[in-house]
């Protein structure tokens, strides 16, 4: 079984759980389920630079990358050093996120907040509302067409962006439809964990014009991003490589100082 396989075990029994805990109807009477949200894929097309910074604590490719930072001060440093989005990882189990994170990034500034979760149900959408976000994750490998098409079309009812993430061709061709807004190519092999940009060079031409391209995963050089514009992309994913420092915020910045040079 694939790590991802086994993150979707886990997240069905999460799931069922939380829905019993904080019905949909209790969701939808948050103050932010009325708030209006902000479009990642028009901040996108719209920057130069392009950066999504990620806030990360463990992932199961590296366990620990950093719990020392607090994420409100993560998201506003993020802030300040001029990124177009904010994703936060809302998985307890593999990557020590929660919906408390979503939340506190919420608080702390006012950018397109990515909800970077392992979206298996509806529910997790309406939660992703309740708590901020303005965009969600759909991963290919783990949606067949049919929930593509029905979590994209629920996500475009409450005026969240969706950002689709491939790792193939196949994965690709299945998952084309409108009610996406981004491409996102995952750059991490989930199997072996290797990363490798030849992905995202790779696939781009097969991503029609309509959607923002968004390459996701191991980036962490100005000449990455340099190699990978002309392919495209408007939009890079980093996690890792800023939240490995003492100020994630601080790094970002530096990172965008240097990629406008
Ligand atoms: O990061 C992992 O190890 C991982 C493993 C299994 C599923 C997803 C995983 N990562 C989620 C992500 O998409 C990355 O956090 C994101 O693209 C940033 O990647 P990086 O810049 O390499 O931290």
């Amino acid at each position: 079984m694939d790590i991802l396989q086994k993150i979707v075990n886990d997240k069905r029994i999460e799931v069922s759980l939380r829905k019993r805990l904080i019905p949909v109807k209790q969701l939808e009477q948050s103050i932010l389920f009325e708030r209006e949200t902000i479009s990642l894929a028009k901040k996108l097309r719209e920057s130069d630079t392009g950066i999504i910074a990620e806030h990360k604590r463990r992932s199961p490719s590296k366990q620990v990358i950093n719990h020392d930072l607090n994420v409100f001060d993560v998201a506003r440093g993020y802030e300040n050093a001029g990124v177009c989005g904010i994703s936060v990882l809302t998985d307890g189990k593999y990557f020590g996120g929660s919906l408390d994170d979503l939340l506190t990034a919420r608080a702390s500034c006012n950018l397109p907040l990515l909800r970077k979760e392992f979206i298996i149900d509806d529910y997790q959408i309406i939660e992703a509302k309740a708590y901020g976000a303005d965009v969600i994750l759909l991963i290919a490998s783990i949606l067949t067409r049919a929930e593509i098409k029905q979590f994209s079309e629920l996500a475009k009812q409450l005026h969240l962006d969706v950002l689709l993430e491939v790792h193939n061709k196949n994965e690709l061709h299945k998952s084309i439809m409108p009610s996406l807004d981004m491409l996102g190519v995952n750059n991490r092999n989930l199997k072996t964990f290797e990363v490798n940009l030849d992905t995202s060079k790779q696939l781009c031409e097969l991503i029609p014009n309509d959607f923002v391209k968004v390459s996701e995963s191991g980036i962490s050089s100005i000449e990455a991003i340099k190699t990978l514009q002309p392919y495209g992309y408007k939009g890079f994913l980093i996690g890792e490589n800023f939240m490995k420092t003492n100020d994630a915020g601080k790094s970002a910045a530096q990172f965008i100082k240097d990629l406008e040079r």
